[in-house]
């Protein structure tokens, strides 16, 4: 008896219209090979497999009732849009999923015409389906619905709500799809939380969505088409904004992802990913262990505990530990509070995710001299989750800070240094910043010059390479290979990079010529920092700067686009090679 393999409905699924012609029993088959199809690709690839198993039939609802792209789906955050993607004829491309060339881990307009918010950033969908119902009234195309698809995790932050009052107070029939796990990677914290808690039981109605201006449809389960699809049909056909409650399990259909405590498989590494020690690990041990001699040390995370680094400070002050929700702004101001009353708080945020915050930063902590530590993990090149991930613009925005202070470590023993120097500031902001990259082993430095480590010291004033942070193995690499070429290298990290060292100017004066490298964008960065203050001193040694070029950069593995960007070693010795006019280039 030959086994038959069971039939495959997800390869005749090749747009949503292919849906329309499927009973609810080839529904159900359906959902269960694409929870089998995405089990199997995103653990060799990495991805969000635990969002994107919780929202398989609310997807397929969702194509079946709307007809994009006439009406607009738009996907809040965007990490649990792989059975959009699925269902948009793209399964082809899951092999390549957030790698070089292949598919985007979030929305990608270039990938499809049903694709429109790739910022991957959370808590921004309702603003563009406001902004859409707008324009469609302004263009009388009523017949076009706005659906926008939030979790329970992007409905804690600030712009979810900024954009409910103007859509409940406009009355454009927005459709806001709440996708209620629970969870955002731990369980969803909150007011609005224990809400939805409240709702999600049926032990209370609500009026927080209908005072707002909005119908309300739920809760519905949102794991039975059958319930769904009337749900959203009747919402389509309101002439006002309405919440269609979802009520969802994040990691829906396998069991390993249903009972996986931390997170539900909110993010899985690929099969093949390297366990080594990581730069978040050797901070969030630094901090546990200043927790136990500072009792003013406080901790503060915006939904992310563990990818931050915070377990083990959680672990051991849990009373000292505040998860605020998706609310970067909000976990700011808040730490003012908290300097204000007396305490060390130490914001542990994702470098990109601070932008939001910059005028909390400006405004709330550094106007009022605050010591206020931010460690901002994921700083610099990230790659795989694409151009609104990269960390590469900390070190531009926040150097326009009046008082702050930024430490770029290049290992983690001077990531612990540097983290003890900065909880020690109580009238200013400071900063630590690097990569998501496993740790390399510590790099010795072989003498100070101010508050500078000397990494390699020339045998003559020819060559200063200035190193900003987690560039030092690439740095030390240049300097090997303008050794090679006969130039001689000295190779400094100022380890506190804002404000510039006054000996890093006098060693440029000392010069024939400075390099810096740092993994933060061209634009308004520490080359450019150190320019100025050379300038301002009137020295005029010739400076080459390298960083990451000032444009959106492409889904693509960190080491091989900081490779294809020329800021590795080899990239660089090329690149200061000819910027010094020799020709001996290889
Ligand atoms: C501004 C911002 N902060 C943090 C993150 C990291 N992040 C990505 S998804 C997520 C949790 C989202 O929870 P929810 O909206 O409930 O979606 P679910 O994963 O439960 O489907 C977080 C915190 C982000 N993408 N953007
Ligand atoms: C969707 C989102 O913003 C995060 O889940 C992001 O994917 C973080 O990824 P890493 O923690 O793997 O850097
Ligand atoms: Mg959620």
């Amino acid at each position: 008896m030959t086994a038959v393999a069971p039939r495959s409905l997800l390869n005749h699924v090749t747009c949503p219209d292919d849906l329309r012609a499927l009973s609810l029993r080839d529904l159900e088959d359906l959902a269960a090979e694409i929870r089998r199809f995405l089990v199997a690709s995103v653990s060799r690839t990495g991805g969000h497999l635990g969002p994107n198993l919780g929202v398989v039939e609310l997807t397929i609802a969702l194509h079946r009732v709307f007809e994009s792209p006439v009406d607009t789906l738009l996907w809040d955050t965007g990490h649990q849009a792989y059975v959009h993607k699925l269902l948009t004829g793209r399964r082809a491309g899951f092999g390549g999923l957030r790698q070089s060339g292949g598919l985007s881990g979030y929305p990608c307009q270039a990938e499809s015409v049903h694709d429109v918010i790739e910022n991957s950033h959370a808590s921004t969908a309702l603003s563009y389906a406001d902004g859409l119902a707008k324009a469609r009234a302004l263009a009388k195309e009523s017949y076009r619905s706005v659906v926008a698809v939030v979790g329970d995790g992007a409905l804690t932050g600030g712009m979810s709500w900024e954009a409910l009052n103007n859509i409940g107070g406009s009355g454009q029939p927005v459709i806001v799809v709440l996708n209620d796990n629970g969870r955002s990677y731990d369980p969803t914290v909150g007011g609005i939380a224990d809400h939805l808690t409240r709702l999600r039981t049926a032990t209370s109605a609500s009026p927080l969505f209908t005072a707002l201006g909005f119908a309300y449809l739920g809760p519905v389960d949102g794991h039975d088409v059958a319930q769904l699809e009337p749900a959203l049909r009747q919402a389509r056909n309101l002439p006002g904004p309405v919440v269609v409650h979802c009520v969802t399990t994040k990691g829906m259909g396998f069991p390993a992802a249903e009972a996986h405590e931390a997170d539900r498989m909110h993010a899985v590494s690929p099969s093949d990913a390297r366990y080594a020690p990581t730069w978040t690990s050797a901070f969030g041990d630094e901090l546990a262990a200043i927790g136990l001699e500072r009792d003013d040390v406080v901790a503060v995370t915006a939904a992310m505990l563990r990818p931050v680094g915070l377990e083990a400070f959680w672990r051991a002050h849990p009373d000292r530990t505040f998860d605020v929700g998706i609310a970067e702004q909000h976990a700011v101001a808040s730490a003012a509070g908290l300097a204000l009353g007396g305490l060390h708080p130490v914001v542990a945020v994702y470098a990109a995710f601070l932008n939001r915050a910059f005028d909390q930063i400006l405004m709330d902590v550094a106007l009022h001299r605050l010591g206020v530590t931010f460690v901002l993990d994921r700083a610099g090149i990230t790659g795989d989750d694409g151009p609104s991930h990269n960390g590469m613009w900390d070190l531009s925005l926040l150097q326009l800070v009046p008082g702050i202070r930024i430490a770029a470590p290049r290992d983690g023993a001077s990531l612990r240094t540097a983290l003890r120097e900065a909880v020690n500031v109580s009238d200013a902001p400071t900063v630590l910043r690097f990569p998501k990259a496993p740790l390399e082993p510590d790099i010795p430095s072989f003498g100070r010059a101010g508050l500078a480590d000397l990494l390699r010291i020339g045998r003559r004033a020819d060559v200063l390479v200035v190193s900003v942070g987690a560039t030092a193995p690439a740095c030390l690499e240049l300097a090997a290979g303008l050794g090679a070429a006969g130039r001689d290298v000295t190779v400094v990290d100022p380890r506190w990079v804002i404000p510039v060292d006054d000996v890093l100017v006098e060693l440029a004066g000392e010069h024939a010529a400075v390099v810096t490298v740092e993994d933060n964008g061209a634009q308004s960065g520490i080359g450019g920092a150190v320019g100025q203050a050379m300038r301002r001193a009137g020295v005029a040694t010739p400076l080459y700067e390298f960083a990451i070029p000032q444009r959106f950069q492409p889904v693509a593995k960190r080491a091989a686009l900081l490779s294809a960007l020329g800021l590795d070693g080899p990239g660089l010795t090329e690149s200061v090679l000819r910027s010094l006019g020799h020709d001996e280039l290889r």
